[in-house]
C-alpha cells in the first residue's frame, strides 16, 4: 500500500481499488483450524466465504463517496481494506496520504493504556510528531468530552466513550483520507451535532472521505457519489441519486415495507424519539420536541377523519433548543400504515427560520390544504433537524393518524391534481 501524497498529482486518484476482494475461511469448529495447520495437504478443513469480490473504484482528492448496502453486504470489509486493517485476498488497494478511520469494529486502542496514552499512540501511528500531538491533545480531549476519564485505562470506558475518542483523534490529524463507518450516530445529541459539523468542515477542506451509513438521508446530504454493495459485489456506483433511488426501491421490497422508516432513519441513526409527552429543557447543543398538536378541519386529536383533496391539516410543533445553536428546522411526513413515506414537507427547503424565545423555545407550524392523498388511513409524523436540514435531533412519528374518504374509484395513494377537458376545447389539437 502506497502512502506518499506529495508524489501524487491532485488529479490522480487518492484511492484506487482494483479488482479487490476478500475471502474468509470459515471453520465449522475451532479444532478444524488446528487440523488445517497440522494437515494442510488433505481436504480443506474450511469453507471459503466471499465477503467482497471484484471491486473497482477510484476517488480523487476531495471526493466524498457514500457506501450503502444491507447488513453483511461488505461495506465494513471494504472500509477495512482501504484503511489497511485487513489485506485483500486478491486485487490491489492503493492509497495516497494519511488515512484516518473511525471504524465500527475495533478502535485500534490498547485497552490497558489510558485515553491520553492512546491518543499519543494513535496519532504517532498516523504520522504526527510529538510536538504536533502536544499542540492538539487538549482539543482532542475536549472534543471527545471524556473529562477526567482520559487518564483511566480505555478498558474502563463505555463503548460510546471509545468511539468518541476515536472520532476525535481521527478528525484531528489532518488526514488526507477519512474513513467513517456509521460513526455519526455516536453519543448524545450534542456530540452528534458537533461531529456532524466537524465532518462538514473536513469535507470542505478537501479531504477525501469514504462514508458508510444506513441512513440514506445522510449519504444524500454528504456525498458526491455513492456505491451500493450487495452480497460483496458492486451493485451500482455513480451519482448519489442514480444509486440511492434504486437502492431505496430495493430496500422497500427487501424489508417488505415493515421496517422502512422516514428519511431512512432509525433510532440508531441518532434521532431521539420524542413521541412521549413534554420533556425537560434540551441538553447543550441539542433540540427536543416538547409537544405536537394536530388538527384536521379544525378538529384537534390523534385519530382524525377527513376527505381527500378537501380537508385541511394543521400541525403545531412546540420545541426547545439550545439558544446557542441556530434554530432547528422541521419536517412533516405522511406515511402509509406500514411506514413507507408517501410525502414530506421540510421547512429548510422553504428557507424559513423559526423564531425562538431567549430560552431557545419556539413553535413551528405547518398547514396542508386539500390533502392530495387518496382514501385510506395515514400516519403523520414530525421531525426536528439542524439548521442545514442534515442532522436529526428528534422525531415524533406517528403523532396522529388520519383517515381520509373519497367517493371516486381512483387508484394509488396520490390523487393527481389533473383537470379533464374536451380535446376540442384546447388549441393543441389543432396544431
Ligand atoms: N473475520 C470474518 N470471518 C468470516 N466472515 C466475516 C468476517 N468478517 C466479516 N465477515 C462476513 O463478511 C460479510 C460482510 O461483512 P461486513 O461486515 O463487511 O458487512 P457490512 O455490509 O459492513 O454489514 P453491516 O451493515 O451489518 O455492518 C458478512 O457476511 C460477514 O459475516
Amino acid at each position: 500500500m502506497s502512502s506518499e501524497l506529495s508524489t501524487t498529482h491532485s488529479r490522480d486518484p487518492v484511492i484506487r481499488v482494483t479488482n479487490a476482494g476478500k475471502t474468509y475461511r470459515m471453520y465449522r469448529q475451532p479444532a478444524d483450524r488446528l487440523w488445517q495447520y497440522l494437515w494442510p495437504g488433505r481436504k480443506p478443513w474450511f469453507q471459503d466465504f466471499v465477503a467482497l469480490e471484484g471491486v473497482n473504484l477510484e476517488l480523487r482528492r476531495g471526493e466524498v463517496l457514500g457506501i450503502v448496502g444491507v447488513n453483511g453486504a461488505g461495506k465494513s470489509t471494504l472500509l477495512q481494506l482501504v484503511t489497511g486493517t485487513i489485506r485483500p485476498s486478491h486485487g490491489e488497494i492503493e492509497t495516497h496520504g494519511r488515512v484516518a478511520a473511525i471504524l465500527e469494529l475495533g478502535s485500534g486502542f490498547n485497552p490497558e493504556f489510558s485515553g491520553r496514552e492512546n491518543i499519543y499512540l494513535n496519532a504517532a501511528t498516523l504520522g504526527l510528531s510529538r510536538a504536533e500531538i502536544e499542540s492538539r491533545i487538549d482539543s482532542i480531549i475536549e472534543f471527545a468530552g471524556i473529562g477526567l476519564h482520559i487518564d483511566q485505562p480505555v478498558k474502563t470506558y463505555s463503548s460510546g466513550m471509545v468511539v468518541r475518542l476515536a472520532f476525535s483523534i481521527a478528525t484531528s490529524v489532518d488526514a488526507d483520507i477519512l474513513i467513517i463507518d456509521e460513526a455519526l450516530s455516536v453519543g448524545d445529541g450534542a456530540f452528534r451535532r458537533r461531529s456532524f459539523d466537524r465532518i462538514m468542515q473536513i469535507k470542505q477542506s478537501g479531504t477525501t472521505i469514504l462514508f458508510c451509513s444506513h441512513v440514506v438521508f445522510h449519504v444524500e446530504a454528504f456525498c458526491d457519489r455513492a456505491l451500493w454493495l450487495h452480497r460483496g459485489k458492486v451493485q451500482k456506483l455513480g451519482g448519489v441519486s442514480e444509486v440511492l433511488r434504486p437502492y431505496e426501491e430495493f430496500i422497500d421490497a427487501y424489508e417488505n415495507d415493515v421496517n422502512a422508516l422516514p428519511f431512512g432513519q432509525n433510532s440508531a441513526a441518532g434521532l431521539a424519539d420524542d413521541s412521549s409527552p413534554a420533556m425537560a429543557a434540551p441538553p447543550l447543543g441539542d433540540a427536543r420536541i416538547l409537544s405536537v398538536r394536530v388538527w384536521l378541519d379544525g378538529q384537534l386529536g390523534d385519530e382524525l377523519h377527513g376527505h381527500s383533496q378537501a380537508s385541511c391539516l394543521e400541525v403545531e410543533v412546540a420545541f426547545a433548543s439550545d439558544p446557542k445553536i441556530p434554530a432547528p428546522t422541521a419536517a412533516l411526513v405522511f406515511s402509509s400504515e406500514n411506514g413507507k413515506i408517501l410525502g414530506s414537507s421540510i421547512s429548510h427547503t422553504q428557507g424559513l427560520v423559526f423564531e425562538r424565545a431567549a430560552s431557545g423555545e419556539g413553535i413551528a407550524r405547518i398547514t396542508v390544504n386539500r390533502i392530495p392523498l387518496n382514501k385510506g388511513r395515514y400516519r403523520v409524523g414530525v421531525y426536528l433537524f439542524c439548521e442545514n436540514g442534515l442532522h436529526g435531533y428528534a422525531m415524533a412519528d406517528p403523532v396522529a393518524h388520519i383517515q381520509l374518504s373519497h367517493p371516486g374509484v381512483e387508484q394509488g395513494v396520490l390523487l393527481l391534481p389533473g383537470t379533464w377537458a374536451n380535446g376540442t376545447d384546447t388549441a393543441k389539437t389543432a396544431a
